[in-house]
């Protein structure tokens, strides 16, 4: 900036931000139509409890923390919040990774082996149940969907303090009844017990990122907004940004339907199609996300949020994604059946993406399958691979010939 009239400018600029500076910052709504907000639709059949968890005892750093699931988001969240300063009991499954655990202060499968990543003194670890729950206040679910109905159900409820929190960390659908975590957790509503506190973490955080302490946000979803606040306060540090949301189906529908685009970014990867193709396949499978997300009720800006677009994009375009690996191998031309026998860790949206196609099926009852076809073509063509009856090649050469209206 070199004339007169863009000195000017600026003058006028620094002039009005020094202006600013020194006044108070007040919040105006803009006045405008009134909005109508659209409620989730299960939120009304919800039942909001008060939180059990206080803030001074989410200050004093009293709130005793279980996290279900010893695998590596499991590990990362005890790691987080043991880092937070909160005393942790981590539930594994097998006697020699708790005692690993509890000598070395290492998650023997998860932990890099020549890294110098230890647990803090806060995290202990145990195959007890019972032990795990006995005092405990908050449960921090890590468990892969496919086991966690029964687990729910043999081990946390026989043990669960009415009251206590579930904050699940699981992104998927069970396949026996194509229900998201958030409708498994509704359904298993004990009767003759106080409701269950529910809520739900999501967004773009790869364990291994987290457990090496790079820069992570995310999202924490609960009906019970004084619930979301001290979670957020909780998982909150200065390398972990929590937001908040009231929109439990936005946050649940979309960090299980992205991992069904992850096994989609893959297979257009391992087919070796090129970049082009590949946002394209992510792009409109975000266009599906939204309209199966919306049709539950969800609210269109989560869907731009953290953990809808944003985790998207780290699954679909991160190398490490178990979900984009699992579709890479699959369009590199490996069988299902040994790609599944090999893979150690949990590609959610395998199940995830098979269930879709019955609970699609059960939100748009009039629709003939072409109809459905043309409306969820990314989601129910990775379902359709997955069952073997179609090459994925073909299905991205029957998608390109498909008509293409209006983008939305
Ligand atoms: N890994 C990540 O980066 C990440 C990030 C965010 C969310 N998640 C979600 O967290 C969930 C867990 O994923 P993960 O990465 O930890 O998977 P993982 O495969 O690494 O580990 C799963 C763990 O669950 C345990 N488990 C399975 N069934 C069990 C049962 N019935 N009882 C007790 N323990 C059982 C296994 O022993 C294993 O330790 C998934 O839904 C995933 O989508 C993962
Ligand atoms: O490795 P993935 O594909 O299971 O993705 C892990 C997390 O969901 C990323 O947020």
């Amino acid at each position: 900036m070199t004339g007169g009239g863009d000195r000017a400018v600026m003058d006028t600029v620094q002039q009005r931000l020094a202006f600013l500076s020194t006044q108070p910052f007040t919040w105006r709504s803009r006045p405008g139509p009134r909005r109508r907000r659209r409620p989730p639709l299960s939120a009304s059949r919800a039942t909001v409890t008060a939180c059990v968890l206080s803030p001074d005892a989410v200050a004093e750093r009293r709130v005793r923390v279980t996290v279900c699931g010893g695998g590596s988001f499991g590990s990362a969240m005890a790691f987080l919040l043991g880092s937070n300063g909160y005393p942790v009991t981590l539930l594994v499954r097998r006697e020699a990774v708790a005692e690993c655990i509890n000598a070395e202060r290492r998650n023997p499968r998860y932990f890099p082996a020549d890294g110098d990543i230890r647990f803090p003194e806060a995290v202990r670890a145990t195959t007890d149940v019972a032990e795990a729950l006995r005092d405990c206040d908050l449960c921090v679910h890590a468990i892969p969907v496919q086991s966690s109905r029964a687990f729910f159900e043999q081990q946390l409820l026989p043990h669960w303090r009415p009251g206590t929190p579930i904050l699940s960390t699981a992104k998927g659908i069970e396949a026996g009844t194509g229900q998201f975590l958030y409708e498994v957790l509704e359904s298993l509503q004990p009767s003759h017990l106080s409701p269950l506190p529910t809520a739900f973490l999501s967004g773009p955080s790869f364990a291994d990122e987290m457990l090496r302490q790079l820069p992570t946000a995310a999202v924490v979803a609960a009906r019970d907004a004084t619930l979301r606040r001290a979670l957020a306060e909780m998982l909150s540090s200065s390398v972990f940004k929590v937001f908040r949301s009231s929109d439990v189906v936005g946050v649940e529908v979309s960090g299980a339907v992205k991992n069904v685009i992850a096994v989609a970014a893959g297979i257009s990867e391992g087919l070796g199609l090129g970049m082009n193709a590949t946002a394209a396949l992510v792009t409109r499978g975000c266009s599906e996300m939204r309209r199966l997300a919306r049709r539950l009720g969800a609210r269109s800006v989560t869907l731009a949020g953290l953990s809808g677009v944003g985790d998207t994009f780290m699954t679909c375009f991160g190398a490490q994604s178990r979900n984009r690996t699992f579709g890479f191998r699959l369009g590199r031309g490996e069988p299902l059946t040994h790609i599944l026998e090999t893979s150690a860790q949990t590609a959610e949206g395998v199940h995830t993406a098979r269930a879709l196609v019955r609970r699609i099926g059960e939100l748009y009852p009039g629709y003939q399958p072409r109809r459905l076809e043309m409306t969820f073509p990314v989601l129910l063509s990775v379902a359709d691979v997955l069952e073997g009856g179609v090459e994925p090649r073909q299905r991205l050469t029957d998608w390109m010939r498909m008509p293409s209206g209006s983008e939305n």
